[in-house]
């Protein structure tokens, strides 16, 4: 399992560490983190909470300045954010006053890349994510997992080539979430992006990832890496969860999550 190096990388982290400096306190998030993530790849982060997740993909998405270490995109040092770059958290953040089409045009809006063909390309998503009927709603109208889907619209109409995603599933109910989990992964998959998703969710890891990183904290640190078996990757999420391999990767993930979080207990 150890040898599996994807390359060329798409995103690449060398070294990476984070300090969040106050007035009275600093605080180590995250420590000398090397992680390459291939074009195309889907890779999730899991760990205890507060082991450095979020910050890893604020740092990514580049709102955060790293305070040591690199990222790079293409092999290029990123400085900021950068429109190749989208970023899908657990909450919606959808405008309650904008309709559903609104809403979707609104990154296009402020990247003023809105034209007449990423309009059609943005209803064309819509309609992928069946929710073309509700362009006229507004988001109250919809369920939770209808707006998470707005939510993916509006973040792939921009047509971003690295997608992090930030438990966006954890605030659904568990059949809209199973159903949610095959069409992200499908629709990246068709439109090879790269990902990366951090969840709380095991299951929800070795279902959708080509690889896992059980990150271990204070400080935020690589602990472990799993390559998930291949009849599993080229599964969908729901088809992946019924595969014997499944649950034999399941409980060694199960494992080593145990072991850190005795070592914090
Ligand atoms: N702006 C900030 N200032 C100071 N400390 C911060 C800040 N943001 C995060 N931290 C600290 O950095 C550590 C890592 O936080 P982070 O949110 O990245 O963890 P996480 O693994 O995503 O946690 P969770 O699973 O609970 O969402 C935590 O101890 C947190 O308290």
């Amino acid at each position: 399992m150890a040898n599996h190096r994807p390359s060329p990388s798409k995103i690449e982290l060398c070294q990476l560490t984070h300090l969040y400096l106050s007035d009275k306190a600093s605080f180590l998030a995250v420590k000398e983190i090397d992680l390459r993530v291939a074009e195309g790849e889907f890779v999730c982060l899991v760990g205890p909470s507060g082991c450095g997740k979020t910050t890893l993909l604020s740092l990514i998405a580049g709102l955060e300045r790293p305070s040591a270490g690199s990222i790079k995109i293409d092999g290029t040092t990123i400085t900021g954010t950068s429109p190749r770059v989208g970023y899908m958290l657990q909450q919606d953040y959808l405008f309650g006053w904008r309709t559903i089409e609104q809403n979707v045009m609104l990154g296009l809006e402020i990247q003023g890349i809105r034209t007449k063909e990423s309009e059609e390309y943005t209803l064309h998503l819509l309609e992928e994510m069946e929710l073309a009927d509700f362009r006229h709603s507004y988001p109250a109208q919809l369920s939770g997992g209808m707006r998470q889907r707005v939510a993916l619209v509006r973040t792939l109409a921009c047509k971003p080539e690295i997608l992090l995603l930030d438990e966006p599933f954890s605030a659904l109910d568990h059949q809209t979430k199973l159903k949610l989990e095959d069409l992200v992964v499908s629709t990246l998959r068709r439109q090879q992006k790269t990902a990366i998703l951090v969840t709380h969710d095991l299951t929800e890891a070795v279902a959708m990832a080509d690889r896992i990183f059980i990150l271990a904290k204070n400080p935020g640190r690589i602990h472990k890496e799993f390559v998930v078996p291949e009849e599993l990757r080229l599964a969908l999420p729901f088809e992946a969860r019924n595969h014997e391999s499944f649950s034999a990767l399941f409980h060694q993930v199960w494992k080593e999550m145990e072991a850190i979080n005795h070592v914090h207990e």
